[in-house]
C-alpha cells in the first residue's frame, strides 16, 4: 500500500534550523521535501539544499521564488522576522497552511498572522518540542498555586547567533506564569531584568539571558518562596527535536480547516494525552 506523503516547502531553508528540518525530512518516510526558499539576497541561492545540510544532492535547490508553494501542501518557516509580512502574503496567495516557527516577530507581524489565519490554518509555535509545552501547562499550574508567594524569575540560555532576547520561549513561560496568578503579563514582566532601571519589585516577573557556544536552548522557571524554591528546566540537546516538533505540527495541520493553532492543539498537553 502506498502511503500520501506529505509535501513540505521549508522557508529560511539555508539556516540553522532550515538546515535540520530539510535534514529530518529527507530522513523520514510520510513527507516530502518539494521546496526550499530564502530571500532574493541569499548568499546560498541555488545551491542543493541536501549538500547544504550535509545529506547529499536531493536535487532540491535554494530559491526564492514563493511560485513553487504551489507544489506544497504545508509550508514550515524558520526564517528570521524580517520579511515575515511578505512571506505571510505569499502564504495566503498560494493558500497553503503555515507553520511558523520564527521568534522576535512584532506585534504588527503578530496582527497580520492572526488576520491570515481568517483564510488559512496557520500554526505558530515559539518552540515546537513536547517539553516545552508540557513545561509551560506546569508553569501556569505551579503559578496559579503559589500565587504572589513566589517570586518567579525566567533565565534561558541560547547560543551565540540567537538574535532575539529573550527568546519566543522565555516570552511563553512568562505570559503562562502571570495567567497562572491572574496578572496581565505586560504589566508584570521585566524583560531585562538586570537592566539598572529594572529592579526588583514584588509581583513582578523578570527575564535574565545568557548566550554562550553552540547552547541549543535552555530555559529554567524559578519560583521562589520563603525559605524555598521550585526551578523547572528545559533543555534540548538536538535541534532535530524542534525538526521533528514542526514536521509532526505540519503533517497535522494539513488536516485543518483555517484557524489559528497552537502547539497545545496538537500535542493536547493541556489534557495531558499524546496524539499517537
Ligand atoms: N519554534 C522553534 O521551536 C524554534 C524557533 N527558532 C527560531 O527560528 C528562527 C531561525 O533560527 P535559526 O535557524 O537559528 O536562524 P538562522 O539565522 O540560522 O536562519 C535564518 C534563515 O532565514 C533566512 N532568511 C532571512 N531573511 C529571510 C526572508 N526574508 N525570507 C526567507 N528567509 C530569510 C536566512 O537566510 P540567509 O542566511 O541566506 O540570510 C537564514 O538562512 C529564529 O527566529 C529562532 O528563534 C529556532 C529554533 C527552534
Ligand atoms: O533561536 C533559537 O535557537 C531558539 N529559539 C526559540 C525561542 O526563541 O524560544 C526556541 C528554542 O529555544 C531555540
Amino acid at each position: 500500500m502506498t502511503t500520501h506523503k506529505t509535501k513540505i516547502a521549508v522557508v529560511g531553508a539555508s539556516g540553522r534550523m532550515g538546515q535540520e528540518v530539510v535534514r529530518s525530512v529527507l530522513h523520514a518516510d510520510n513527507v516530502e521535501l518539494v521546496a526550499a526558499l530564502t530571500h532574493e539576497q541569499s548568499t546560498s541561492l541555488g545551491l542543493d539544499v541536501g549538500m547544504l545540510a550535509n545529506e547529499g544532492p536531493c536535487h532540491v535547490l535554494l530559491a526564492c521564488d514563493y511560485a513553487s508553494l504551489q507544489e506544497a501542501d504545508v509550508v514550515i518557516d524558520f526564517a528570521t522576522p524580517a520579511g515575515c509580512a511578505e512571506r505571510l502574503s505569499y502564504y495566503l496567495e498560494y493558500q497553503v497552511p503555515v507553520v511558523l516557527c520564527t521568534t522576535g516577530l512584532s506585534q504588527a507581524d503578530m496582527q497580520a498572522c492572526a488576520k491570515a489565519s481568517v483564510t488559512l490554518p496557520l500554526l505558530y509555535a515559539e518552540n515546537t518540542s513536547l517539553g516545552a509545552n508540557a513545561l509551560r501547562i506546569l508553569v501556569q499550574q505551579a503559578s496559579a498555586m503559589l500565587g504572589e508567594e513566589a517570586d518567579i524569575e525566567i533565565l534561558e540560555a541560547h547560543h551565540t547567533g540567537k538574535q532575539d532576547a529573550p527568546s519566543g520561549t522565555a516570552l511563553a513561560l512568562g505570559k503562562a506564569a502571570a495567567e497562572g496568578r491572574g496578572q496581565e503579563f505586560e504589566q508584570v514582566a521585566e524583560l531585562h531584568r538586570n537592566a539598572a532601571e529594572t529592579a526588583y519589585k514584588k509581583g513582578s516577573i523578570g527575564f535574565a539571558t545568557l548566550r554562550a557556544g553552540d547552547i541549543i536552548g535552555e530555559h529554567t522557571v524559578y519560583m521562589v518562596t520563603k525559605n524555598e524554591r521550585l526551578e523547572f528546566t528545559h533543555r534540548v540537546s538536538a535541534r532535530s527535536t524542534f525538526a521533528e516538533g514542526a514536521i509532526f505540527a505540519a503533517r497535522w495541520l494539513t488536516r485543518k480547516n483555517a484557524g489559528f493553532y497552537r502547539m497545545n492543539d496538537v500535542l493536547r498537553v493541556d489534557a495531558c494525552t499524546r496524539i499517537p
